[in-house]
């Protein structure tokens, strides 16, 4: 379900451009992907060259590389603030930064420190962008609510399925023990109220919507990075 068109080197120009934002004695939300590692590795370096942060990942892997690349981590809350989250994205809308996430399925933690940041920053590849948000949106459900939570997004016009590991029989288990519904519903005119329909479904833990949280989308391009503030 996850979109990789983008190369390498955009999303290290992406991730190297938001990373300049982070500034000494701050507490930095660490997003979870293939972009935003390119981003922890690069908090990484500076952390080396003597930065003092705090990340805050987002997932059992965010964790993992931040603590390899010697970031001092925190849990959510042990933090008063979180001054900046950097986080990747499956989609991007160009005309308002909405956004869909969860292809990693660490959608649900994500957004918590993504809207509790003072700021947040996309990072992204062109493959990521589009006018009108069409990628399925992930909801992690709880596993007793997985056909209820089907059954409501099929009365909201999609077709939930739900998401199998690849190298394990059966399906995905979020960081949370939960299970993810990969959902189509074509192109979201209305992603806003997309999003509202979907937080109100009994027993859906989180949706990979995230409208209105982002300030900044990073894109990453063969010779550049194109910023576009919200
Ligand atoms: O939402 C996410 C994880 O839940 C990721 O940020 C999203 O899937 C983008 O990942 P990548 O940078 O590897 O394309």
């Amino acid at each position: 379900m996850k979109t990789t068109g983008g190369t390498d080197a955009q999303k290290r120009r992406a991730a190297a451009a938001a990373v300049e934002a982070v500034e000494d004695g701050t507490v930095v939300g660490l997003g979870t992907g293939s972009t935003t590692a390119f981003a922890i590795r690069a908090i990484g370096d500076r952390v080396a060259d003597g930065l003092d942060v705090r990340g805050v990942p987002t997932s059992f892997a965010a964790r993992e590389l931040a603590r390899e690349c010697g970031i001092p981590v925190a849990d959510l809350d042990e933090v008063d603030a979180i001054d900046l989250a950097v986080d990747g994205a499956d989609q991007v809308a160009t005309t308002d930064g909405a956004l869909v996430k969860g292809g990693g399925a660490a959608h649900a933690r994500e957004k918590v420190v993504d809207a509790f940041a003072d700021r947040f920053l996309v990072v992204a590849d062109p493959s990521k962008t589009a006018e009108t948000l069409s990628h399925a949106v992930p909801i992690e459900v709880l596993p007793s609510a997985r056909t209820t939570v089907s059954a409501g997004v099929s009365d909201l016009g999609g077709e939930a399925t739900l998401r199998r590991a690849e190298r394990k029989d059966g399906p995905v288990v979020t960081d949370n023990g939960n299970l993810v519904l990969d959902c189509e519903f074509g192109a979201m005119s209305d992603p806003e109220s997309l999003a509202a329909d979907l937080a109100s479904l009994p027993g859906a833990v989180e949706h990979g919507l995230f409208v209105g949280l982002a300030d900044a989308v990073y894109v990453g391009t063969d010779d550049g990075v194109d910023v576009t503030e919200f």
